[in-house]
């Protein structure tokens, strides 16, 4: 493959130069801007029962306090984790040929490759993704040409579960911030067939020299909600600001077996009138080969987000514009992480 084609795509070829050597476009000097930290004590990062009878009221402090949390007794089978981790093994053990072959086409979102974000950077990711929208069934197809469906059907049955999920989710986020189940079937998210799910599954190859490595560089999710299961290896960490405990740190997030992060993106932050924390995030490297899978949940694309009419009434006036999923996305792709002030109202 050329050195030309993994550029454009700004992912990690472990081929194109030997494994201890870290090269220069993979080296980021700017790791420790931030002390890391470990989740323990006032930094532990709030795990939520999804039986639990104050689940509404949970969920909405979390969402408020932390922009994230760990989700347990989500409903979904083990065996349809495990199916989905072989399906992901699978995939990336792939030679890089033929990976490349369904790689993600200019101004594409889907198919294989890396990040929009990581051109904002000037260091290449230690990564590779896939991104499927819809059926994956064109792109399995090219990869396996004589054995694709075990991949596709794989790939629906999560779907399904973690779609039914995120939208349990958002329901409860907008329960949490008063709107009425009533007037929560009127919104662009009101139930499952009207979100939009892009699932993205990642592979952050070992290190043996993590400290000078980045999986993914520091970003919020453009979407509503972010499903992330991580599968045993942690490395994903959050940002927590400067509060009365301690300056600015990277809190590591915890990979608990059985569990889901959920990370509030963009669009919930809107929608929430600025109240839900949209929780900037980057994934470290390990000497351990980490595979993850995230899904975004959002409005189809049509649909414009705007502060819910219930917190931006009266008394609170609207923070932002609408917005199509998009549309932000646009914006993000040339003014980075200065997208919302200028869809911020009072900027303007
Ligand atoms: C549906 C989505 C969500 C995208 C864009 C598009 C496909 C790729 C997703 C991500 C995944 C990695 C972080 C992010 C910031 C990135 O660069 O690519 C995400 C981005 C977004 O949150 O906007
Ligand atoms: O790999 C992870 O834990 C998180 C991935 C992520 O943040 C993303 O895909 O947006
Ligand atoms: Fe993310």
């Amino acid at each position: 493959m050329s050195l030309h084609t993994t550029r454009k795509l700004k992912i990690h070829q472990p081929e194109n130069f030997e494994f201890d050597s870290i090269p220069d476009s993979h080296s980021w000097g700017n790791l420790h801007d931030h002390p890391s930290v470990e989740p323990i004590g006032p930094d532990a990062i709030p795990v939520i029962d999804l039986n639990d009878p104050k689940l509404i009221e949970k969920i909405g402090k979390a969402c408020e306090e932390w922009g994230v949390f760990i989700i347990r007794n989500h409903g979904i089978e083990p065996e349809v984790l495990n199916r989905l981790c072989s399906q992901m093994h699978r995939l990336f053990a792939l030679p890089a040929e033929v990976k490349l072959k369904v790689a993600k086409a200019e101004g594409n979102d889907v198919g294989y490759g890396g990040t929009p974000v990581s051109h904002f950077f000037p260091k290449f990711s230690w990564f590779e993704g896939f991104a499927i929208v819809g059926s994956p069934v064109d792109h399995a197809q090219k990869l396996w040409p004589d054995d694709y469906s075990s991949f596709c059907e794989v790939i629906e049955e999560y779907n399904k579960a973690i779609n039914s999920l995120g939208c349990r989710l958002i329901h409860a986020m907008l329960l949490s911030l008063g709107v009425s189940e009533e007037a929560l079937h009127q919104t662009p998210l009101g139930d499952s067939s009207k979100i939009k799910t892009a699932m993205h599954l990642n592979s952050y190859p070992a290190c043996t020299n993590p400290d000078r490595v980045l999986g993914l560089p520091p970003h919020t999710d453009s979407a509503c909600v972010a499903i992330v299961y991580q599968n045993g290896v942690s490395g994903l960490q959050v940002l927590r600001c400067k509060d009365d405990i301690a300056p600015t740190r990277w809190v590591r997030v915890p990979a608990v077996p059985d569990t889901f992060v959920v990370n509030i993106g963009d669009l919930m932050h809107v929608l929430s009138n600025g109240r839900f924390h949209n929780v900037l995030h980057r994934v470290t490297i390990s000497k351990t080969n980490r595979l993850s899978s995230a899904c975004f949940f959002g409005p189809q694309a049509d649909e414009k987000v705007g502060p819910h009419s219930k917190l931006a009434g009266l008394e609170e006036s609207p923070l932002y514009r609408p917005v199509t999923w998009p549309g932000l996305q646009k914006i993000r792709s040339m003014l980075h992480d200065k997208a919302l002030q200028a869809i911020k109202i009072d900027s303007n």
